[in-house]
């Protein structure tokens, strides 16, 4: 006999997938796909939905949302714990390794990427005001000098460029679905650089658009939630949000994109980011930009990416997805990825530094360690 407890309904197998995509890679995966194994548990689709269940469930997801955006921006209380004491043997300090790694790097390009929010510039409450130090552009300069450099970033590339204001950099905004090359040599030269420009979701544009009005009416009740249009992707903030509110947020968020299979969402430092269903990440961004500088399927390489959010460890982490030839940072087994935080985190990067300051002054001694290593006998 069919019991409340036995009945699986199709919405409840698909609030489970989507609160399973939401834990382990954040992603809610298109409402209509429901394994085919799954339809055994019950073979019973079309029955009355257990409304209890599903609202638990959907509960279940919004927790999971918050605690995957308040596991990416954890107490400074911790920072001094165990458990940093122990994580820190694994991910060690970039700046006390840094001998090894430039030794890692003998012989090789090295190519920088750098992530802006909580890498470049502090996390400020206010997404308007994330300035980053004129002595960290200052040394961004003296980087690109040497490195063919790109700033990867969840941000509209115009607003991150407007915080860096460096034109020899590469940008790759909207989580890498924005792509631009210099448009000014970093030696003031001519710029032969090839013009890139990629944009991978533009057909996205009016939903996201349209999504971001919506998000804005929706979400204006709640006192302090901020909504970012970043072009291709949006950002929904709770940063200003009293915790208890949190909930509730979220619970909006979701039920807004209930109406829009084709967008995703993923977590950040207390920021709940939506964008297209595309395989496509910093990751992908990261690959595409090897690419173009004709590093495809080179030893001679050495890619280092610096960030510190849950979306920087697609960078991070191996992926063969699109181009098995192309693996990132870990699997190329040539570049490293170095996570920015104060605390112990789960991360595919293999270096760790603190904070901002401690990236700019790794990117200094990086300057200076390239500065010596090309002093010729004659200029001594
Ligand atoms: O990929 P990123 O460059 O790290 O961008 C991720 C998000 O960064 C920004 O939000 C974060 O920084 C804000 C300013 O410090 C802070 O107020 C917010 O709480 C952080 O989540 C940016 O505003 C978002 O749009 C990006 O998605």
């Amino acid at each position: 006999m069919m019991t409340n407890q036995n009945v699986v309904t199709h919405e409840v197998i698909n609030t489970l997938i989507a609160m399973a995509a939401s834990i382990s890679n954040s992603t809610v995966l298109p409402s209509a796909t429901v394994p085919e194994s799954m339809a055994v548990l019950g073979g019973f689709w079309g029955l009355p939905h257990n409304k209890n269940l599903v609202k638990r469930l959907e509960g279940a997801k919004v927790s999971a949302w918050i605690d995957s955006m308040r596991a990416s921006s954890p107490t400074r209380a911790k920072s001094e714990s165990q458990e940093k004491r122990s994580w820190i043997l694994y991910h060690p300090s970039a700046l006390n390794t840094f001998e090894q790694i430039v030794y890692s790097a003998k012989g090789k390009q090295i190519v920088v990427f750098l992530d802006y929010d909580g890498t470049l510039s502090p996390i400020v409450a206010d997404p308007n005001k994330a300035f980053m130090t004129r002595k960290m552009r200052a040394t961004l300069k003296g980087i690109a000098r040497h490195f063919p450099t790109a700033i990867v970033t969840g941000r509209c590339r115009d607003k991150v460029y407007n915080f860096v204001k460096l034109a020899e950099l590469y940008y790759a905004g909207s989580h890498g679905m924005d792509i631009t090359g210099p448009t000014k040599s970093p030696k003031q030269g001519n710029n032969n650089n090839k013009a890139v420009l990629f944009q991978p979701a533009s057909q996205f544009l009016p939903m996201i658009d349209e999504v971001y009005k919506i998000l804005l009416e929706k979400t204006k009740t709640v006192p302090g939630a901020k909504v970012e249009n970043n072009k291709f992707c949006l950002s929904v903030h709770f940063r200003c949000v009293d915790e208890k509110s949190w909930a509730a947020l979220a619970e909006k968020v979701r039920l807004v994109l209930i109406e829009y299979p084709q967008l995703r969402l993923t977590q950040g430092r207390k920021v709940l980011e939506i964008r297209p269903t595309i395989k496509w990440d910093k990751g992908k961004a990261l690959e595409f930009l090897l690419e173009s500088l004709g590093y495809e399927n080179s030893n001679d390489v050495f890619p280092i990416y610096i960030g510190d959010d849950r979306t920087d460890e697609d960078a991070f982490r191996v992926t063969n997805a699109a181009t098995p030839s192309l693996l990132v940072l870990r699997s190329r087994g040539q570049g490293i990825g170095i996570l920015v935080s104060r605390v112990a985190k789960e991360t595919d990067a293999s270096y760790s530094l603190q904070d901002p300051s401690e990236v700019e002054q790794f990117l200094r001694r990086l300057v200076e360690w390239k500065r010596s290593s090309t002093v010729t006998p004659a200029s001594v």
